[in-house]
């Protein structure tokens, strides 16, 4: 059964419901009878429902108390929005260029660990999903599938995909190095330094299941063979407080890739990343995993776009679970926003085609958002639109 409303079809038949490892719904029927925050969070319970609880809470799981964890997504729900009238257009632009590369939609893949402990086929996966849909791919130094792979993997799909490289600056800048010039080697387009973990949170789930390594057959694959290591060896991912703008600074001089700086939360860190020549700046609290008494990503944002001052682009990730929120981000200045859990739910529950449904529901839904706001392109989505929700809640979470 089917009907019309002007220019716009609405219908009852399609898809049934989604299956494990195959289907996933993303018919255009189903668009219209859901939510992204409703697949992810479906996609959330099959995740729960199939992966190991030790690694499900690795996933799901935050530092300390997990306030930050829990305020990241709450965050958003304070926020509104306020649509324009009267200046919309047919179809929208949402694709927004970055250094590193274009992304057809304005939500990129943040840099989690361990894909493989979601699914058999792991980075690979997630890369070729991340190229269909246009947008970029954060590869993290910690996956489990090497750079090289994941980026022949992407590149698959697309030849022109944009893939990064995530790495933690390490104290020896010949380890660092060493990741940088395998980066390179790979195609990697730009490189992301995440500076928000001198020390490793401490994760109470990890620690309720002993959950401290990775099962045999697995391992950060990235961290092979590198200087200090014997020959086929692994090297720990080291944390260290040691590690200062002036290893940054070195790492910046050793390249020609952009550089994004992940994990800002001060405003005046912002303005040392760009007076140190980062590319772009990342505004993160690791997703509630380090730190558990900073403010919502969200809420660091406003001032780090003021620091910035357009100099070069901010992206946040943390929380983002619906097209609201990544339109609000983009009303406060971001000029994209990253997603990481709801990957690895969409990779653990269908793989490939898991991730590719996370995409494109947020894709989707930003887009509808748009038109409901008055938007033509991203551009038209701006700060002043932004206010306090002062009642209200979701009735999905609350
Ligand atoms: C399981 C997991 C592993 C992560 N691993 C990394 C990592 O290796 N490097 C990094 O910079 N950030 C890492 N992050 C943080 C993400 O890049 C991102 O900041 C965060 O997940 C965004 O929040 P969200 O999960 O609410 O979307 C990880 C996050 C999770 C959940
Ligand atoms: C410590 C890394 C291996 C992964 C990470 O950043 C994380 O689990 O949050």
């Amino acid at each position: 059964m089917s009907a019309g409303l002007a220019g716009h079809r609405v219908t009852t038949a399609g898809a049934g419901p989604a299956d494990r490892r195959g289907t996933t719904g993303t018919g255009p029927a189903d668009r219209h009878r859901t939510t992204a925050g409703a697949v992810l969070a479906e996609l959330r319970e099959r995740a729960r429902a199939v992966l190991d609880p030790a690694h499900y809470d690795y996933f799901a799981g935050g530092v300390g108390d997990e306030v930050v964890l829990g305020g990241n997504e709450a965050a958003f729900r304070r926020l509104a929005l306020l649509p324009r009238v009267l200046r919309g257009a047919p179809t929208r632009d949402l694709s927004v260029d970055l250094p590193g590369g274009r992304l057809a939609a304005p939500v990129l893949v943040a840099p989690t660990a361990f894909h493989r402990l979601a699914h058999p086929e792991g980075e690979s996966a997630t890369a070729r999903a991340v190229a269909a849909a246009r947008t970029v791919l954060v590869s993290g130094v910690a996956s489990t599938v090497a750079i090289a792979d994941v980026v022949a993997a992407a590149r698959s799909v697309d030849p022109d995909a944009a893939v990064w490289f995530q790495l933690y600056p390490q104290p020896d800048d010949e380890v660092t190095a060493c990741l940088v010039r395998r980066a390179e080697r790979a195609g990697c387009t730009a490189l992301v330094v995440t500076a928000d973990s001198p020390v490793l949170g401490r994760h109470r789930r990890d620690a309720e299941h002993g959950f401290h390594d990775l099962p045999a057959g697995l391992a950060a694959e990235n961290m092979r063979d590198l200087p200090g290591a014997a020959p086929g060896a692994l090297r720990d991912i080291a944390m260290s407080p040691a590690v200062s703008w002036a290893h940054l600074d070195r790492l910046r001089a050793s390249t020609s890739l952009p550089l994004w700086l992940k994990g800002v939360l001060h405003p005046r860190d912002a303005v040392l990343a760009v007076e140190h020549g980062v590319s772009g700046v990342v505004v993160s609290n690791h997703g509630g995993r380090q730190c558990d008494v900073v403010p919502a990503a969200v809420e660091a944002l406003p001032a780090v776009v003021d620091a910035v001052a357009g100099r070069v682009p901010v992206v946040l990730d943390g929380g983002v679970r619906c097209g609201g929120d990544v339109a609000v981000a983009l009303a406060l200045g971001a000029a994209a926003v990253g997603v990481g859990r709801p990957v690895l739910w969409g990779l653990a529950a269908a793989g490939e085609a898991g991730v590719a449904r996370v995409l494109d529901v947020l894709r989707d839904e930003v887009d509808h958002l748009l038109a409901l706001c008055g938007g033509r392109d991203l551009a038209d989505l701006t700060r002043d639109q932004v206010v306090a929700r002062s009642a209200g809640v979701c009735a999905r979470c609350g």
